[in-house]
């Protein structure tokens, strides 16, 4: 794991953007994974600054809850046309059918198509719980795509989004872990004190199905961007040395 400690959730998203615009250039086609939540709505923020090329792209998105239809207002489907496709078009874009009238069915649907275009860079959130994705403690490290009931705890942290917590979806359909790990590499960008217990959990714990994070742990290529609360939880050491390499990410690009 490649970690980088910022300053401030901004310097954390700019890094993490950075990365993702260095990867896309210059290439003929790539395909991007792409998570919703907080955490990534500045740096789509950026993409649209930026007026990021990404005609070339191919876009899947980790997760959508089951219950809703694209056109929601609380979907993943109408949560990336606002915070990035209906700005920044993308050469298509996958999201899993939150309405599909056989959730089981568009699991298997979701799995083949991520499988067969193959991601070459997934974006990561955490939850407070360590959960990816939607893959709550407890989900096998070998899941596929697949249904997933919602922990109470990951019901409370989006209910903000919703009116109410009795009109938060109990189910979603989400990307497996062995599905992100398929993935050629990985960038998780994590920020707040409300994720540090997850993030020690995800860099210095034994893989556990307790902190699904801490499979990244077993992949090649993946790059931890953390501003200073997000990994106020970690050894000294650790933050140092990721405190030292932001400052360089930042230097060798000035
Ligand atoms: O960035 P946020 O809003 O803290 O969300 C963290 C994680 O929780 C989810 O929104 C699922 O609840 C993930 O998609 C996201 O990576």
């Amino acid at each position: 794991m490649n970690i980088l400690v910022a300053n401030t959730p901004q310097d954390a998203e700019q890094i993490a953007y950075t990365l993702i615009k260095e990867r896309l250039a210059g290439k003929r086609e790539f395909v991007l994974g792409l998570a919703t939540g907080s955490t990534p709505v500045g740096m789509y923020k950026m993409f649209k600054q930026d007026r990021l090329d990404c005609s070339h792209v191919t876009s899947v998105n980790l997760d959508e809850y089951i219950g809703l239809a694209p056109d929601h207002p609380q979907s993943y489907h109408h949560f990336m046309e606002e915070k990035l496709f209906d700005d920044v078009p993308f050469k298509e874009s996958h999201v899993p059918r939150g309405d599909a009238p056989d959730p089981e069915q568009e699991t298997a649907r979701y799995e083949a198509l991520v499988r067969s275009i193959g991601v070459d860079l997934q974006l990561l959130g955490i939850g407070e719980n360590g959960h990816i994705a939607f893959n709550e403690p407890g989900t096998a490290l070998d899941a596929k795509t697949h249904v997933t009931e919602l922990t109470e705890s990951t019901r409370e942290a989006n209910r903000r989004f919703f009116d109410s917590i009795d009109e938060v979806p109990t189910q979603a359909i989400t990307m497996g872990l062995d599905t992100i790990m398929n993935a050629r590499e990985i960038v998780l960008v994590a920020t707040g004190t409300r994720k540090a217990e997850a993030v020690h959990h995800m860099i210095e714990s034994v893989p556990t199905i307790e902190w699904p994070a801490t499979i990244l742990q077993a992949h090649p290529s993946v790059t931890v961007v953390l501003d200073k609360e997000a990994a106020s939880r970690c050894a000294e050491a650790l933050q140092a040395r990721g405190n030292e390499a932001a400052a360089r990410f930042f230097s060798i690009r000035a």
